[in-house]
């Protein structure tokens, strides 16, 4: 038995429940899989994510990949959060395989996070691996601990957001990227 398995069935045991009936028997094992799943991202290599997956192109104007889905877990509550991520960039020479933007975007996800540095850590992840001349990264998500329990509020969302380079200096470069993603 791992370590998370027997703290999962002490977790039972701390909840009141009996860890040894019958529909609980495996609970501790599928619980610590799913957890050590939800929290794979601190394992995760960035080369093993990009995995070369990086174009020479002489296109140079703005790239976005729009509404890529999370699920991560907040670091208050280890309750989930889920949402959206928008990102958009503007290449120096080179681009970024398509997939690998919902790579890194679940390799920040998968870990106990709070929304704003997940979204700092996605764009400086994306600047890092392309070289780019700039990037935005949007998130909106809605909190489960905001939602399940606390204030109890079903409609909120929050929205995060970081630019870096061009997206932060130039206003026009953000202007278009919010243009391109419909906000
Ligand atoms: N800024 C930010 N806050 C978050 C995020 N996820 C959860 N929180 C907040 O973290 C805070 C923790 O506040 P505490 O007062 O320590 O905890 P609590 O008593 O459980 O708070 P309530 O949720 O208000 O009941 C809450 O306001 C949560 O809404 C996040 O991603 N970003
Ligand atoms: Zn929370």
């Amino acid at each position: 038995m791992s370590n998370l398995e027997t703290l999962y069935r002490q977790v039972l045991s701390g909840l009141g429940e009996d860890p040894q009936r019958e529909g609980l028997l495996d609970t501790p094992k599928r619980a610590a899989k799913a957890m050590q799943f939800l929290t794979s991202g601190y394992t995760t290599d960035i080369n093993e994510v990009v995995n070369g997956a990086v174009f020479t192109s002489d296109n140079d104007e703005m790239v976005v990949v729009q509404g890529i889905e999370f699920y991560s877990l907040c670091e208050h509550h280890v309750l989930p959060f889920i949402g959206r991520c928008h990102i958009g960039y503007l290449p120096n020479g080179q681009v970024l395989g398509l997939s690998k933007f919902a790579r890194i975007v679940d390799m920040f996800a998968r870990r106990l996070q709070i929304q704003e540095n997940m979204t700092k850590q996605i764009a400086e992840a994306v600047q890092e691996v392309t070289g780019c001349r700039g990037v935005g990264v949007i998130m909106e998500a809605q909190h489960m601990c905001m939602m399940m329990r606390g204030v109890q509020k079903q409609n909120s969302m929050m929205r995060t957001s970081v630019m870096l380079g061009d997206f932060r200096s130039n206003p026009a470069t953000r202007d278009e990227f919010m243009r391109l993603i419909g906000m």
